[in-house]
């Protein structure tokens, strides 16, 4: 298909001003190469929606770029262009689940509208499987019309909340000043900074504390803990003194593991730290409103990319926005407006090449935008995930450039939020504890990692480079600067691009000619990482499941911080996985992914010394954590004691040893519930988060732990199921809320905490069978109640899994219970039966009489009638 130079760059219907790359204008290229190559138009965007198979995509580039289209809808529902209408000038929405977005009216943040045009953003969409119907994406241009901080019209003239979005209520005043006194949920916080104000430096974010009165019980807590525990080995170590010295050993190894994870887990957890951006501020230093003397720098220019990979879609198509037409909903004639530019990316993918899933597509948007528009700063979002607060970007310029640690801060991390999880959370979906206790632990220390999604990076700490605060003496950044072919592949305008990315204001964007075409072409195909550093050193790292932390953990170890951004309204959501088995696969991708970080040269144990200490520790328990499972599981098998006919004592004297443990546990909970205070969560949230560990430890993580040994002895591992989503389906009947959760799939991963609740069931049934035997001493009552409360505990804590299982029953949850109840009747019955036939010396005689009878009547003698 050749196509004119003129032709490449004339406009397409749909678009008012598209420029379209294909590579037949290019000279690098053999042309044995050129069947991946295709002029990108309208339809083949709609005939590439089509090709869905792994290998042999062609890639296909798409550009967009500024002015006159006000609407760049994929779906255009009606609903949507309604919301669009309603909703103020400027919203970026990217979502797979669209139309549920729009139901309340409330699809983004409707407050202000500034952010992508203030930061002069491009937005970069890269398909891994063109899709589309899922896919939406409405941009609207900006008006000069609000300001975060100034009278906006959305607001009523109140600009308070924007000035301050950390403030729920929006009550205002001077940033961080009220977010400690006045909020009324946060008086849990105080300033931690008021030495830095002093020196008179404009603080771009406030920093807090947890207030004295909870942090300290709180370290007091695990301090105790701490000496509790070692007491309990030092005491365990001088009574070995067992019915099973087997089982002795594996429980000091098992308790000795635990003691560690808790550490390890723990020990991050003591520093919390809170950061609220100052828009004001920022606002005042950095474009200035007119008629101010426009004295103010600019904000830095943002690349925004978006990755799309469609799951499930049921024939879905594309349709490319309408063209921009008379009846359009805007008008835009009298407003100065500048609308990004738009670059849709469909990278080459080849067979014989690994295309390296999301970090394969993240890194070539990462060169593709170095050539067009270079901005030093790169935010990145998930297919799933939309921006629900404009001042998202802002907020996070604030860390960025704050004349503290912002020039050795190498990505800003927002916490991820998700739509369409049922209210009681049954899965954890929302990871309340990670996302609002652990991840603000990690921010008093070198930062958060970096989750894949909703994280602003600076373009150079994405290349290798060091931070300005280990950077050699000389100036020159090494990493950077030797042998960069060798880093970054032969294209010598990204080379060049390079160094320039670490300029605060990026130069206009490079005019599109059929040179920087083809060089654009020559950057997304497969062959161009060849023996390069991308996937390694620079870019988003290659080869395993969980791309993020380990590309956060490099970074890291290069000595750049990280910050930690959560505001209200939340800056950004997305969609979760709400079917249990969906859920597990996710995270058996991240616990899979997580070890093989530890089991390789990205191991936390082997960083440097530019790693804080501390940091390591945070990596290692980030890495290593589903290790405890395979001790987990055992402990949780081990009831099947009760169903032995001889009682015996792991440890004995058995109850110091119950004592030991009911202190340990209980002083965990209490320190959890401090926790929650300052976190400000609820008894729900933390409870879910307990059963969900343990769901996870079951059956995930075990599973985790043998993909792990697989790939340690040569083997390929457990293969990784990309998380599928809800599924909106536009028009047609209502469908059943929370539908996906109550589907039943079976999957291998059930299996082991299937077993471990029968096992734990079966056990209290025994029990019970066994107590109603008789002739139980006080002590052995005090071990069966003991051993009845671990099973109780137990159970609760795979509740919801039970729920999970019974699919549609779930909703009438008493149903569990009622079969629990004939189910632990029938074991005990069973087992009195057993006892009475195999051991009739252990059942009392009051049974043993009734089991005479009910055997004269089961008797085939007294059948004769
Ligand atoms: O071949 C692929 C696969 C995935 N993606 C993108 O990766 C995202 C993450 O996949 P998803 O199925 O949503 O998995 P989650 O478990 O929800 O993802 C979490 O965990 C991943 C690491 O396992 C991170 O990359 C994500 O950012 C983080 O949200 C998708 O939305 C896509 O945008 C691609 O671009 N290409
Ligand atoms: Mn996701």
């Amino acid at each position: 298909m050749g196509r004119t130079s003129q032709k490449m760059y004339s406009p397409v219907a749909g678009l008012a001003d598209p420029l379209m790359g294909n590579r037949n204008g290019g000279v690098k290229h053999a042309a044995g190469k050129d069947k991946y190559w295709v002029p990108a138009d309208e339809e083949e965007l709609l005939a590439a929606a089509e090709c869905d198979d792994e290998d042999g995509r062609r890639p296909l580039l798409y550009i967009a770029r500024e002015k006159q289209h006000p609407s760049y809808d994929h779906q255009a529902p009606e609903e949507s262009r309604r919301a669009e209408r309603a909703a103020p000038p400027f919203i970026v929405n990217f979502d797979g689940d669209h139309h549920e977005q729009h139901k309340n009216g409330k699809l983004v943040d409707d407050r202000n509208s500034h952010t992508i045009q203030d930061a002069l953003a491009t937005i970069w969409l890269s398909f891994e499987m063109l899709g589309g119907g899922g896919l939406a994406l409405v941009v609207r241009p900006g008006v000069e019309t609000e300001r975060p901080g100034m009278p906006s019209p959305a607001t009523g003239g109140d600009g308070a909340g924007l000035a301050e979005p950390l403030l729920a209520n929006g009550d205002g005043g001077a940033a961080g000043q009220a977010f400690c006194s006045g909020g009324k949920d946060k008086w849990q916080w105080v300033p931690a900074d008021e030495g830095e104000e002093e020196q008179g430096r404009p603080l771009l974010y406030r920093t807090f504390k947890v207030r004295g009165i909870l942090i300290h019980p709180y370290r007091l807590i695990n301090l105790a803990r701490l000496i509790l525990v070692i007491q309990f080995f030092i005491w365990r170590i001088r009574h070995k003194d067992s019915d099973n010295m087997t089982l002795w050993w594996i429980t000091v190894v098992g308790d000795f593991w635990f003691a560690v994870s808790w550490l390890l887990n723990q020990a991050s957890k003591l520093n919390p730290i809170r950061r609220v951006p100052n828009l004001e501020l920022l606002n005042q230093r950095f474009d200035p409103p007119a008629g101010d003397g426009g004295a103010g720098e600019h904000l830095p220019a943002v690349d925004v990319f978006i990755n799309t990979v469609m799951l499930n879609h049921p024939g879905d198509e594309p349709q490319l926005g309408a063209p921009a037409s008379s009846d359009s909903p805007l008008d835009l004639s009298a407003v100065d407006v500048r609308l990004p530019m738009l670059v849709y990316i469909a990278r080459e993918k080849r067979p014989g090449y690994d295309h390296q899933k999301k970090a394969g597509a993240m890194n070539v948007q990462l060169r593709v935008s170095a050539l067009l528009s270079n901005a030093p700063f790169i935010i990145n979002f998930d297919g799933d995930h939309y921006i629900n607060n404009s001042s998202a970007f802002r907020a996070a310029m604030c860390f960025m450039l704050d004349d503290r640690h912002g020039e050795d801060t190498a990505f800003v991390q927002f916490p991820q939020r998700f739509d369409d999880v049922d209210p009681t959370d049954r899965y954890c979906n929302h990871n309340r504890v990670f996302f609002d206790a652990t991840a603000l632990g990690l921010n008093g220390i070198q930062g958060p990692s970096y989750v894949g999604t909703g994280c602003m990076f600076r373009r150079a700490a994405l290349y290798g480079a060091d931070p300005p605060r280990w950077q050699p003496p000389d100036g020159r950044s090494k990493a950077v600067m030797d042998s960069p072919w060798k880093q970054f592949g032969n294209s010598m305008p990204f080379i060049n691009s390079v160094p320039l990315a670490t300029q605060p204001v990026t130069p206009p964007a490079s005019t599109l000619d059929e040179r920087l075409a083809a060089e654009l072409a020559d950057v997304s195909t497969c062959a161009y990482e060849d023996g390069t550093e991308w996937g390694y050193g620079v870019g988003w790292v290659y080869n395993i499941a969980t791309e993020d932390v380990v590309t956060g953990f490099r970074i890291h170890r290069k000595g750049w911080r990280s910050m930690y951004c959560a505001m209200e309204p939340d800056a950004f959501r997305g969609t979760a996985p709400i079917n249990l088995t969906e859920r597990l696969h996710q995270i058996l991708r991240w616990s899979g992914g997580s070890l093989d970080m530890f089991f390789s040269r990205n191991c936390p144990l082997l960083a440097g010394r530019r790693l804080h200490p501390m940091q390591r520790v945070v990596y290692t328990n980030m890495t290593i954590y589903p290790v405890s499972a395979a001790f987990i599981f055992v402990y949780d098998l081990l009831p099947l004691m009760w169903l032995s006919g001889d009682e015996f004592y792991i440890q004995k004297p058995y109850t110091t040893y119950v004592a030991y443990l009911f202190a340990g546990i209980a002083m965990m909970e209490v320190s959890g519930m401090v926790e929650i205070k300052w976190a400000g969560l609820t008894l729900l949230d933390w409870c879910r988060n307990e059963q969900f560990y343990m769901i996870g430890a079951t059956g995930v993580y075990p599973a985790a732990v043998l993909h792990s040994l697989l790939r340690l002895v040569g083997l390929k591992g457990l293969p990784f199921k990309l998380t599928s989503k809800p599924q909106s389906v536009s028009g047609g009947a209502p469908r059943e809320r929370f539908a996906e959760m109550y589907e039943v799939k079976w999957s291998p991963l059930l299996v082991p905490t299937v077993v471990v609740m029968i096992v734990n069931v079966a056990a209290v049934g025994a029990a019970i069978g066994r107590a109603a035997a008789g002739g139980w001493s006080f002590v052995q009552l005090v071990g069966a109640a003991g051993g009845l409360l671990f099973n109780a505990w137990v159970l609760l804590l795979l509740y919801p899994f039970a729920l999970g299982i019974m699919g549609r029953w779930s909703k009438r949850p008493y149903v569990l219970f009622v079969v629990l109840v004939v189910v632990l009747a029938a074991i005990a019955s069973a087992y009195l039966v057993l006892l009475a036939v195999f051991a009739p010396r252990s059942v009392s005689p009051v049974w043993m009489e009734r089991w005479s009878v009910v055997r004269a009547i089961v008797s085939p003698a007294n059948w004769r009638i």
